[in-house]
């Protein structure tokens, strides 16, 4: 039995969806379909009774889950989480912090007491066992119901002996322990779409392993750890890093070491800030794409390396947790033969692109700015090697020169060079995403879509047609700007004003540093000398003096708009002209040639 799913066109806002793509669901996901019908949520009812476990709980998307989990089944028995100590605070600190943040707000008036529902559980995933004592092992093993594994070092720089002890062992131990929980019913294991990058099309199925786990860790084991830093790019081979690298050998594991567990695998491409939930915008780390967009709001970054024509795929972290959940619900109560893995991407049902997605993030930061930037926005994306290396020594290194000069000679420290050479980093390794598209099949989201009732839709939202990709880009920055840069929106007009004496600042800069080099140019070149005469004598035309024939010849037409605009307006004109170009900076010259004493 065949099912096609209705033409996704029907309810979506966004012009560009893929023309009458049907997805063939395999017979063996459906079910009848009973909960289609029912008016409660099914999801929501579920998980209410459960003892979840979720680690990683203190991140980005943990957060969001626990609030999420806590909102939508405020009857959920109990959630653990394995939190470690950090920073000089303990656990009991660190989960303190946790719940004053601002994501909670929401759980907080609706539940207040949703911190009782919070078991914190000190652990420690690199560790043997996880670290967990004895007596929280056997609470956890009689009462955990569903497990939600988030944790997982996401740097692209972390040195591979860690990225596998974390996200491969880690794994490998935390299913040792979910295969002892007495009333397991489902494990969800959050992945990343590109574990398998090397792919350009990625289907919802375990690729083979970059290489054998057991082998990695024999050698991480035993080998120097600056051998292993060495040896490291022969090892990831055509991966781009240590974690999508390590996320790809996590997957292989679980397919090998899942023994009857019911697992499904969650894989979210780039994820970013919420679209509605628990408000829109919000986000608390500056990794994927958050960070690119305040530096260049900031007006530090100029330019990118990125393809302006591949697919931006990003994903609200609201929408990837109501995946989760529902995929949580539905690994256990439909518990499908196989385990499933569920791309959770955009690409192939809303595409965006990278250069709509710098144009929108621009004119937020336009009408919306930061505070306090460093230069105005403007931020250009080119997929040139070359091009980039220009602008950055134009663009980024000089101005980073010239303020550290400035806070030095005021007695200030410098820090804008550090700043520049951290972006440089962070966007060297980002560029393998902004520079290629990819083709995920999302299938399984499309059947879990199916299995929802009318509730669940709406509660669990995760039908990306929907998303509108310029308000969604408008409140990401904006959240950016409140949640992550504690900026108050009603700064904004003093925000403007800062850009306008930043603008005004610039505009002395060019035209100062336009005279200083057509002075030199004119005192040491025989010809720039007689072009400046030759332009200065010109007299000017009297009223209809130029006919049709001195139209075609260029130094008439010179002469005609020398005679009738202010010199000024040519100016500005040509730099207009230029900037639209991407030859020059804005100059705006106020002033007139023949002031200039040659
Ligand atoms: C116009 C737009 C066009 C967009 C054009 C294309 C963009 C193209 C994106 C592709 C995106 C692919 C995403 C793949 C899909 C996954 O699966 S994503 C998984 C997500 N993982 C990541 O994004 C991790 C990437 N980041 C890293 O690996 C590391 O942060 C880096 C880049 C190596 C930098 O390392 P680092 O120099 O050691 O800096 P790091 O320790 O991270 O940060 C130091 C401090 O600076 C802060 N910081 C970092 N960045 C900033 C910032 N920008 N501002 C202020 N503070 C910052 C940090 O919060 C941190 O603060 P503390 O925690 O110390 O208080
Ligand atoms: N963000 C994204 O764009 C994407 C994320 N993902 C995946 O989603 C998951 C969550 O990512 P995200 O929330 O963004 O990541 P974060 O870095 O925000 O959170 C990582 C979590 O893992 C915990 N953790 C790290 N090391 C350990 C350890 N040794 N022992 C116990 N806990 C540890 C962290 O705890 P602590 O606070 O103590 O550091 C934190 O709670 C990851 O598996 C990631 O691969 C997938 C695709 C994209």
């Amino acid at each position: 039995m065949l099912r096609y799913l209705p033409d996704r066109s029907a309810g979506g806002s966004n012009s560009r969806k893929k023309e009458g793509s049907l997805s063939i669901i395999p017979w063996y996901l459906l079910q009848e379909g009973t909960e289609q019908e029912s008016t409660m949520s099914s999801v929501s009812a579920y998980y209410n009774g459960k003892t979840v476990l979720i680690t990683g709980a203190t991140g980005f998307m943990g957060k969001v889950l626990v609030e999420k989990l806590l909102r939508s089944s405020p009857e959920v028995k109990a959630v653990y989480i394995l939190v470690r100590p950090k920073a000089g605070q303990s656990m009991q600190e660190r989960v303190a912090n946790m719940l004053k943040c601002k994501v909670f707000d929401r759980v907080r008036e609706d539940c207040p007491n949703f911190h009782e529902k919070i078991k914190p559980i000190n652990a420690e995933l690199t560790q043997p066992k996880l670290a967990i004592s004895a007596e929280d092992e056997e609470e956890l093993l009689t009462r955990v119901n569903v497990v939600f594994h988030c944790a997982a070092t996401v740097r692209f720089d972390e040195p591979l002996k860690h990225a596998l002890q974390l996200n491969v062992m880690g794994t490998q131990r935390l299913l040792e322990l979910a295969r002892q929980m007495q009333n397991l019913e489902a494990f969800i294991h959050i992945s990343t779409a590109y574990a398998n990058c090397v792919r350009k099309c990625i289907e919802e199925i375990i690729y083979p392993p970059p290489a054998e786990p057991q082998k990695l860790f024999d050698l991480v084991e035993w080998l120097d750890e600056s051998i292993i830093q060495d040896i490291t790019p022969k090892l990831l081979g055509e991966w781009p890093n240590t974690y999508t690298y390590t996320k790809a050998l996590s997957e292989y594991l679980i397919q090998q070491e899942k023994g009857n567990l019911n697992i499904a695998i969650i894989r979210p491409s780039i994820v970013g800030a919420s679209w509605h939930e628990p408000f829109p915008g919000w986000i608390d780390n500056f990794n994927g794409t958050s960070g690119i967009f305040i530096a260049a709001g900031k007006g530090i970054l100029r330019t990118v390396i990125a393809n302006n024509e591949a697919v931006a795929d990003m994903i609200p972290v609201d929408v990837a947790i109501n995946l989760t959940l529902a995929a949580g619900w539905y690994t256990a109560v439909h518990r499908p033969k196989n385990l499933l893995v569920y791309n959770c991407t955009t690409g192939g049902i809303n595409p965006f692109f990278w250069g709509e997605m710098g144009q929108y993030v621009m004119s937020t930061f336009k009408r919306n700015p930061l505070e306090q930037a460093f230069r105005t926005p403007n931020a250009h994306m080119t997929s040139s090697y070359l091009i980039n290396q220009y602008w950055i020594t134009v663009s980024h290194k000089a101005p980073a020169i010239l303020y550290d000069l400035y806070m030095r000679l005021t007695g200030r420290k410098p820090r804008m060079m550090k700043i520049i050479n951290r972006l440089h980093k962070s966007m060297t390794l980002l560029q393998y995403f902004s520079t290629q598209s990819w083709n995920w099949s999302s299938d399984n989201m499309n059947m879990l879509m199916s299995h929802l009732n009318t509730e669940d839709k709406k509660l669990y939202n995760f039908d990306v047609r929907q998303l509108h990709w310029s308000e969604y880009i408008e409140s990401y920055c904006i959240g950016a700007k409140k949640y992550l840069l504690n900026e108050d929106m009603a700064g904004i007009p003093a925000a403007k004003q800062h850009l306008r004496k930043l603008r005004n600042i610039r505009y002395a800069f060019n035209t100062t540093l336009l005279v200083i080099i057509w002075r030199i140019f004119i005192a040491r070149s025989q010809m720039a000398r007689n072009i400046w005469y030759f332009v200065m004598n010109m007299k000017p035309l009297t009223k209809g003096s130029l006919s049709l024939h001195d139209l075609g010849r260029p130094q008439f037409i010179v002469k005609y708009v020398l005679s009738h605009c202010p010199v000024s307006t040519v100016l500005s004109a040509i730099s207009i002209l230029l900037l639209a170009m991407r030859q020059l900076p804005v100059i705006n010259l106020n002033y007139r040639v023949s002031n200039v004493k040659v």
